[in-house]
C-alpha cells in the first residue's frame, strides 16, 4: 500500500545549518498495517510523515501509495487520499464553523457533488451517529462552533473528519501529545477503533513507548534519519519497553525525558 524507497531529505543544504533529516529511508506498509513510529528528538519521524504527505519535495528516492507513484505529486492532490491528524488540536478543524459544517466539508473530500436536501438530511443523521460513537456527547452539539470544543474533542472530531471518506493512508503525528493523559487515552481508544473497523493503513508517531507497543501490528524505530528497527506481528507483540530501551541505548540515543515520563 505504501512503498518508500531510499528517500533522502536535507534541510538547508550546503549551509552552516545543514540538517540531514532523512538518510535513505526504506519502508513498505501492507494494506491494513497499523505502524507505530518511535524515535528520539530529531530522529526524522515528522519529516518522514511530511515527506509522505508531500509537504516538501524530497531530494532522492520515491514514494508510492496504492501502486501510484506520488513522489512529485503536490500536497493538495495527495490530500484527496491521505487523512492526517497533527499534534496541535487547533489544526485540522475550522474553529469558526459548526461541528456539522466541518463534517460536511470533510464528507466532500475528493468528490464534487451537491446533495439534494433529503440527502443532506440523511447525511446529517449519519454524522450524528458517528459523533455518538465517539462517546463525547458531541451528537447533541452539532450546531456548536468547533472553537468551543476542548482539545480532546477537537482531536476526536479531526480523526472522524480524516477518516470520513476512507483514506488510503492515515498519518497521525503525535496526535495525542498535547492532551492530558485521560483525554489522550480516550482519543487513542477512538483511534484504535476507527483504524481497526476500517482496516486503515496507518502510520502513527508517538513518543510514548507504551503506546507504541500496545497499538498496531508494526513498530518502527527511527534513529538519525532512518529506521533502525522494524518489527511486526508476533515479534512486535512480544517486544517490551525494556527491549526498546536497549535498542535506544545500542543506537547511542538518549531516551528523551518525554519518553520516560509518559505513562
Ligand atoms: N522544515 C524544517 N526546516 C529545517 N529543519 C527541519 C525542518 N523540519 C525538521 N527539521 C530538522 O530535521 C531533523 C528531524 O526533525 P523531525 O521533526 O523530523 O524529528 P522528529 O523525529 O519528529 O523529532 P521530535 O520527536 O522532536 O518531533 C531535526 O534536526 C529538525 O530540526
Amino acid at each position: 500500500m505504501l512503498r518508500i524507497e531510499n528517500i533522502h531529505k536535507t534541510f538547508f543544504p550546503d549551509t552552516a545549518n545543514e540538517k540531514k533529516a532523512l538518510r535513505g529511508v526504506n519502508l513498505s506498509l501492507e494494506a491494513g498495517d497499523f505502524c507505530t513510529v518511535i524515535g528520539s528528538n530529531g530522529a526524522g519521524k515528522s519529516t518522514l510523515l511530511n515527506a509522505v504527505a508531500g509537504a516538501f519535495p524530497i531530494d532522492k528516492g520515491s514514494i508510492s501509495i496504492d501502486g501510484v507513484d506520488v513522489t512529485s505529486m503536490p500536497e493538495h492532490k495527495r490530500a484527496a487520499f491521505i487523512g492526517r491528524v497533527f499534534q496541535d488540536p487547533m489544526k485540522g478543524t475550522a474553529a469558526g464553523m459548526m461541528i456539522e459544517e466541518n463534517l460536511a466539508v470533510a464528507d466532500r473530500r475528493g468528490r464534487r457533488l451537491t446533495l439534494r436536501w433529503s440527502e443532506q438530511k440523511d447525511r446529517s443523521e449519519y454524522f450524528r451517529e458517528l459523533l455518538r460513537g465517539l462517546g463525547l456527547g458531541l451528537e447533541d452539539r452539532m450546531t456548536a462552533h468547533v472553537g468551543l470544543l476542548s482539545g480532546g474533542q477537537r482531536q476526536a472530531l479531526t480523526l472522524l473528519m480524516a477518516t470520513l471518506v476512507r483514506p488510503k493512508l492515515l498519518l497521525l503525528d503525535e496526535h495525542t501529545a498535547a492532551l492530558d493523559p485521560k483525554t489522550a487515552e480516550k482519543v487513542l481508544e477512538i483511534t484504535d477503533r476507527i483504524v481497526r473497523e476500517q482496516t486503515l493503513t496507518t502510520l502513527m508517531i508517538t513518543h510514548n513507548m507504551r503506546d507504541a507497543l500496545r497499538f498496531g501490528n508494526r513498530l518502527v524505530m527511527m534513529h538519525d534519519g532512518r529506521p533502525i528497527l522494524d518489527v511486526r506481528g508476533e515479534e512486535k507483540a512480544k517486544l517490551t519497553a525494556v527491549d526498546l530501551l536497549n535498542f535506544f541505548e545500542k543506537a547511542g540515543d538518549g531516551v528523551s525525558d518525554k519518553m520516560l515520563l509518559s505513562k
